[in-house]
């Protein structure tokens, strides 16, 4: 089994880990597979004597675990997964199944059962192919378990209830980390470890090869030595999935003729436009008749090469207002296409016939369409369009990220450079003309308001009777929060540019209370007062100093057990994970002075100004929330 070919198929899916368990999330980034976590809000009660044996019950929970995830994606925030991955481990001793204790009690009647026995640990795992069919969610689910033996050593009371004591086994099936304290209770382990401390690697790797590399009806015996697979476009080598193609689907390998071999580089047959891709499991002859495996474009840097011509594509798609059109006129041919935006039609059939390859569009014979997800978010006017964001990215952030390499080498901010004026402060840059104005403020409040839902319900803000968003912009947090908590008293305050503007932007169904707008400099004005104050996307525009300046302002207005919310894009500690907001932190970096945080440093800031019990929440959405209680 190939490893990396097999995860590597899952590089341009959108894959989600729905499950809060750092094991897993730990186990699954060692191997270099980017996912998003959304852990399962699925409760693991489903009656155990209705299962014939306990893999039944950890396959069965598995599945509901993910299965939840990848409705609630679908339903609440319109993204649909490729891929959700659910597993569920559990402790199986004397025909009983074990989960994670409730309480130190619960740990002890657990671990005593495991003195001095053998006990099978089960992981069930369910991997759910997802697609959305007019608005139906579509699975498709693969499960399996894997069991692997685990003896303790016989154990006093005394080593017992101190390893209770440590606290270890509380979030753990059976009781026990074998991974770390734990471990020293285990005399033997027969299987695999990792199934263990909760994801079973190897056995998922196979069902992977399983899924995307199904027996070849063709295999490798009928292909002779001085043959090799041929292929034929760039794209068909590399190791990712195209969008369209069925997960199931499995590529043979076709003869080429041997002068054309070249073992340490891929191979193109361009006489043969039919002919398949290599593939890695499929042996290549060298000159010297050794077998040796074939040189291939690495699909994650190609992704990378093209992420700018994609991202143009879909920008000028955007600005061209084709997802509008479509959205009303659809299915068009590419010629009425050009006609309706006035662009040529041999440009305008490269365009259409990209975002076909890109997942926007859809092609028959009646012409191009859109796909849902581009009715949703590309079209200008839907409840949920990214067009904002797109424009803005388009017209503010690529001539910004052009100037990307001055930003590293200077290590600061490039409005000068890609706009030709001195950046004197961040607003007043977006705010110097009405058009840039609005645009930013539409680009805002797209995100706002996709993010709002999951940032408004990550903690339980119930005991906060007012809230007040410091650059709320137009409100449509402050919105959300209302919805679901009708007695909040809710103000948004932001620049007076901002405030004069935010009319178009309010909902046309009226809240059970109304937001109240108050214009004002949050670094120059009194702040108005509340019991929790939102800072939602404003510590990241700024750095540490200015935001000593903030945070010590809110501190000053701030009663004990009143607080702060903050919605930012949280890097883990070590700053290695989640593009996304590593790659936020350079857009940063061009036009600010400020960078994304971890939680640690957003901890650090926010203790200095007298908040603690500061809790950090990743959403799995945009935005993760971190909230604190001044003391
Ligand atoms: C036996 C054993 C279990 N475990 C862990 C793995 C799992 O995280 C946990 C079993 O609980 P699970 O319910 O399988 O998983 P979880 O609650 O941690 O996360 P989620 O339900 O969101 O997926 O026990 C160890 O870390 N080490 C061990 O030695």
């Amino acid at each position: 089994m190939a490893l990396n070919p097999v995860l590597g198929k899952l590089v341009s899916k959108r894959v989600v880990l729905a499950s809060a368990s750092p094991r897993r999330q730990e186990i699954l980034t060692n191997v270099g597979l980017r996912f998003e976590v959304v852990p399962s809000w699925f409760k693991e009660t489903l009656e155990k004597s209705s299962f014939a044996a306990p893999y039944e019950y950890a396959v069965e929970t598995a599945k509901q675990k993910a299965l939840e995830v990848a409705n609630r994606m679908h339903v609440k925030h319109l993204r649909t997964p490729d891929i959700v991955i659910g597993a569920d481990t559990i402790v199986s001793v004397d025909e009983q199944i074990l989960e994670k204790p409730v309480d130190k009690q619960d740990a002890y009647r657990m671990l005593s059962r495991l003195s001095g026995k053998e006990h099978s640990v089960f992981t069930g795992v369910a991997i759910i192919h997802c697609s959305s069919k007019g608005n139906q969610l579509e699975t498709e689910i693969t499960d399996f378990y894997e069991e692997t033996k685990v003896k303790f050593s016989d154990l006093s009371e005394e080593l017992l209830w101190e390893y209770i004591h440590s606290g270890e086994p509380m979030d753990k099936a059976g009781g026990y980390g074998i991974q770390a304290l734990g471990g020293m209770l285990v005399e033997y382990v027969h299987g695999d470890f990792l199934n263990v401390v909760g994801f079973p690697l190897n056995h998922f790797c196979k069902k992977l090869a399983e899924l995307y590399y199904p027996p070849p009806k063709h295999t490798v015996q009928h292909i002779k030595h001085d043959s090799i697979p041929s292929v034929d476009t760039f794209e068909n080598l590399s190791d990712g999935e195209s969008e369209s193609s069925n997960f199931t689907e499995h590529k043979g390998a076709k003869k080429l003729n041997s002068s054309s071999m070249c073992p340490s580089r891929p191979v193109y047959n361009c006489e043969n436009s039919s002919s398949v891709r290599t593939d890695s499991m499929v042996p290549l002859g060298n000159q010297n008749g050794a077998s040796e495996s074939a040189a291939k474009l690495p699909s994650k840097i190609v992704d990378l090469m093209d992420g700018f011509k994609a991202s143009k594509a879909l920008f000028v798609a955007s600005k061209l207002k084709v997802f509008d059109y479509l959205k009303t006129k659809g299915p068009l041919k590419a010629v009425d296409v050009a006609n309706e935006v006035g662009t040529s039609v041999c440009g305008t059939e490269r365009l259409l016939d990209a975002c076909v390859a890109l997942g926007l569009l859809e092609k028959t014979s009646q012409g191009y369409s859109n796909t849902d997800s581009a009715n949703t978010y590309l079209t200008s006017d839907g409840e949920y369009s990214l067009h904002g964001y797109i424009i803005h990215s388009n017209d503010h952030l690529w001539p910004l990220f052009t100037n990307l390499e001055s930003a590293v080498r200077e290590g600061s901010r490039q409005n000068h450079r890609a706009f030709g004026r001195k950046a004197e402060d961040l607003f007043k840059d977006y705010y110097h003309s009405q058009e840039v104005k609005q645009r930013f403020m539409a680009a805002m409040h797209s995100i706002a308001h996709l993010t709002a839902r999951d940032v408004a319900t990550a903690f339980d803000l119930s005991q906060f009777k007012s809230t007040c968003d410091l650059g709320g912009c137009t409100g449509a947090l402050a919105h959300e929060l209302i919805q679901i908590y009708p007695n909040m008293k809710v103000t948004v305050f932001d620049l007076p540019e901002v405030i004069a503007n935010i009319s178009y932007f309010q909902p046309s169904e009226q809240c059970a209370a109304p937001v109240t707008f108050l214009s004002g400099d949050f670094f120059k004005d009194n702040l108005p007062e509340a019991d929790l104050y939102i800072l939602s996307r404003i510590l990241h525009d700024w750095p540490d100093e200015r935001i000593h300046v903030l945070l010590s302002k809110i501190s000053a207005v701030c009663k004990p057990g009143c607080g702060i919310l903050l919605a930012e894009m949280v890097l883990d500690d070590e700053k290695k994970s989640r593009s996304t907001a590593l790659l936020q932190s350079l857009n940063m970096l061009v036009q600010t002075e400020g960078k994304e945080r971890s939680g640690s440093e957003y901890r650090g800031l926010l203790e200095q100004h007298g908040f603690a019990n500061v809790k950090i929440k990743l959403t799995g959405n945009l935005l993760d929330v971190v909230l604190c209680i001044k003391t």
